[in-house]
């Protein structure tokens, strides 16, 4: 057929006809339709979308269809008089089964005219009025000021409107599944109340206090999007058959993870980060084998994340050298174990690494079970089409379709893998441009969001909206002259260019570069004497640290990390004979094993501190690279490009490393709002190497251990000491002469 479960409406079958359309709560329309029928293909999407629109008002009004192509329902369509395609029917609520529907006829078959149809369907019930469907009619003044004597409701919102607006009916549909508010339509001509509250814009909407008094809702414009969206979010306005969320379920118990405050506009790096981990850690390691068109989706996968994800340079390190493994791979199969190698970087690419851990911030739930890996992959995905939209070498299918790969192959949530696949075979092919590619993913994903509002996967602090929302971002909606809301797509792109843009991702609580290198060196390595000659992957990268900054020139450094060693082993052997004669020492601590690299490093800790070797050598890097790129920016007018690279011979990491740091304190005075341009940057790049570069600092830091500062304090101390005594010691004997020569 032409529809699915997630286009929300009902696929009605032989079996379930009568129990959806006869003595239901609920009015239905439905749609028979044929599956071959031109017409009817042409008019799917208009009836999806106002199924979309009416959503909320499921309650009270439900949307069906029925394909009249399909031998199976043949009899059903017979039975209904169905003799073309597409008919409309209308079933009022509790309507007697073996009625035939009302016809449902609108001359313009758009979503509006449809919907204001229904609407007046739904006016012309004859019975007592259903109990699931909120009263439609005006209301009086009478009415209004008595409401709170029969009402326990917490709000009530009018919409003022003259009469043939609908504004009012569709808000109050709209509103129909939350609690703790009621809406009623009061009309132009309901003199009393509109001079006692002085209203003279029709329509606009107005809250009205059990005291008597009424406030205007503040909304960007009358209409009826804003109303809805505002009055959901009054406070004490929740789903029905939902708790009010808890202020408390956002700063969980100790013994959940400890909530991180974080600003809802922004992106973290730390959900992209995270998505990557479990996306590539997790989710493909639940494939032991990768064969076929799944890996050719992850080579593409791979290639688009090494060529767009905004990360840290070793983040980007890694994910290069796994895209460059990837595409070497010409057998028809590979192990995810093999890939795991690169993963982990068990082969040292130098500088790249992958956090091995998730940490959500902006993806974070009010419990464990919400938001965070989907909501982190939604958002990698958003963050690499508008990348994508920034870059030259690219298109938009690669991107898509690269995405599109890894969500039908490996996207864990198999029923979402198939709708979003569903929502790709119908209309993905079609995009061209790269900023195409970023609308088509935002109205794919609102799409998604409207099916899932008020599910129980919904986070009731993070309602699904319609996305963004008009206090994200005010020139994204529009209002048509029929009253129609519309999404204004030029603003829309330009919100999505800057919100997901790699300049404005935010860089808190991602975990130090250096701390993960460190975990990355592994945990100690202790080796037997006769394992030595063997290496070890931690003494080595550690060794290759200092080498980077030049505190041990590479030729040298083999001999010296074997002198060294010796030293040691020497140093060992002599505490282990002096401890020989301690009985009390264990066996395996008297046989005094070697201890090789990182894991010697940290026995001396006193002496070298990792954190502030990559600190110290990241920032030296960055800040180096900056400031021959501004100089070589001023000597070559507009040339950008050639300060960074180029024949500056930086490798790109360096290049990386430039922006990535520029990125940072960028980043920062944003957020201070010291922002002001290029010259103010380089200043801040001078100031910086100032006063990072400047040799106390580094002599400080790096040339001195704490063990060294605590014996020189000693020594300062001895030494003022023995000053004063001497000091005493010559007083006295000046003392002592005097006292002499004074005696006769
Ligand atoms: C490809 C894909 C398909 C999915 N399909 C399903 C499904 O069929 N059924 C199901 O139950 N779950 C599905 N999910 C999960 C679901 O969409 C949410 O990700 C999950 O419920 C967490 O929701 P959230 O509140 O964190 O917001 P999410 O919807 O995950 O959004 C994350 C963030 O993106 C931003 N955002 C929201 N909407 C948009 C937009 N339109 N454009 C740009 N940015 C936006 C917001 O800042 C939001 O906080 C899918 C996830 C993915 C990645």
């Amino acid at each position: 057929g032409l529809y699915t479960q997630s286009d929300q409406v009902v696929l009605l079958t032989p079996s379930t006809v009568d129990a959806v359309l006869f003595n239901s709560s609920a009015a239905v329309l439905v749609e028979f339709y044929a599956s071959w029928c031109g017409h009817c293909m042409a008019f799917a999407p208009v009836w999806k979308s106002l199924a979309r629109d009416t959503r909320e008002w499921k309650p009270a009004v439900d949307l069906a269809v029925i394909d009249c192509a399909d031998e199976n329902n043949r009899q059903t369509c017979i039975r209904f008089g169905i003799r073309g395609y597409p008919t409309l029917k209308f079933f009022h609520a509790y309507s007697e089964k073996g009625s035939n529907g009302v016809s449902f006829e609108v001359a313009e078959r758009d979503v509006m005219s449809l919907r204001q149809h229904l609407i007046n369907m739904m006016e012309t019930h004859k019975e007592s009025w259903p109990p699931a469907c909120p009263p439609l009619e005006s209301a009086s003044e009478v009415e209004i000021n008595k409401f709170f004597e029969t009402n326990s409701v917490q709000h009530l919102a009018l919409v003022f409107e003259k009469a043939d607006s609908y504004v009012g009916r569709e808000v109050i549909l709209d509103m129909l599944q939350f609690e703790n508010v009621a809406v009623r339509r009061v009309l132009d001509t309901e003199e009393g109340l509109v001079s006692k509250f002085g209203v003279t814009d029709f329509p606009s909407c107005h809250l009205y206090y059990p005291d008597g008094h009424m406030t205007r809702l503040s909304v960007q414009m009358e209409a009826r999007t804003f109303y809805s969206y505002a009055l959901q979010r009054l406070s004490g306005v929740v789903r029905s058959g939902r708790p009010p969320p808890l202020v408390s379920d956002l700063s969980p118990n100790n013994t959940e993870m400890e909530w991180k405050p974080f600003n809802r506009s922004r992106v973290y790096m730390a959900d992209l980060e995270s998505a990557l981990h479990y996306s590539l850690r997790v989710e493909l390691a639940a494939h032991p084998t990768i064969t076929g068109g799944a890996l050719t989706a992850l080579k593409r996968y791979a290639s688009v994340l090494a060529k767009h994800f905004p990360g840290r340079p070793m983040v980007k390190n890694l994910l290069r050298a796994l895209d460059t493994w990837l595409q070497s791979q010409e057998d028809a199969e590979i192990t995810y174990k093999s890939l795991q190698v690169v993963l982990d970087n068990k082969e040292e690419t130098p500088e790249a690494l992958l956090p091995d851990s998730v940490r959500w911030v902006g993806c974070q739930g009010s419990k464990p079970r919400f938001r965070r890996y989907p909501c982190s992959m939604w958002t990698l995905f958003h963050v690499m089409t508008v990348e994508a939209l920034n870059s030259s070498n690219s298109d938009a299918q690669e991107v898509l379709q690269a995405l599109r790969g890894y969500v039908r192959n490996f996207f864990g949530c198999r029923e979402c893998a198939g709708h979003f696949e569903r929502m790709a075979q119908e209309s993905m092919y079609q995009v061209k441009k790269l900023s195409d590619a970023v609308l088509w993913l935002w109205s794919r994903h609102n799409r998604v969001n409207s099916r899932l509002a008020g599910a129980l996967s919904e986070d009731p602090h993070f309602p699904k909206v319609q996305w963004p929302p008009p206090e994200l971002c005010p020139k994204c909606h529009s209002v048509q002259l029929t009253g129609e809301h519309q999404w204004d797509s030029a603003a829309v792109l330009t919100f999505l260019e800057e919100h997901f843009s790699s300049s404005r991702i935010f860089l808190d609580y991602l975990e130090p570069e250096a701390e993960l290198l460190r975990r990355q060196l592994g945990p100690p390595v202790i080796l037997e004497e006769n394992e030595q000659d063997t290496g070890d992957h931690a003494a080595r990268a550690a060794r290759d640290i200092r080498q980077d900054l030049g505190e041990e020139p590479a030729a040298e450094k083999d001999q010296e990390g074997a002198e060294d060693e010796q030293e040691l082993d020497a140093d060992q052997s002599e505490g282990a004979r002096e401890g020989g004669e301690n009985d009390a020492m264990p066996e395996a601590a008297a046989r005094r094993p070697s201890i090789l690299g990182l894991h010697r490093r940290e026995a001396q800790e006193e002496i070298v501190d990792l954190d502030s070797f990559v600190n110290q050598h990241y920032k030296a890097k960055v800040l180096r690279a900056a400031l021959i790129s501004r100089r070589r920016r001023r000597a070559v007018p507009g040339g950008h490009e050639q300060g960074r690279a180029g024949d500056l011979g930086l490798q790109p990491l360096e290049s990386d490393e430039f922006a990535w740091g520029a990125k940072q304190r960028l980043q920062k005075r944003a957020l201070t709002g010291q922002y002001t341009g290029l010259e103010e940057d380089e200043e801040a790049l001078d100031l910086d190497a100032g006063s990072l570069g400047g040799p106390w600092v580094s002599v400080l830091s790096l040339g001195f251990s704490r063990l060294d500062i605590s014996l020189c304090l000693l020594l300062y101390t001895l030494s003022s000491l023995c000053l004063l005594a001497m000091y005493r010691f010559f007083q006295l004997r000046v003392w002592h002469r005097r006292g002499k020569v004074a005696l006769p």
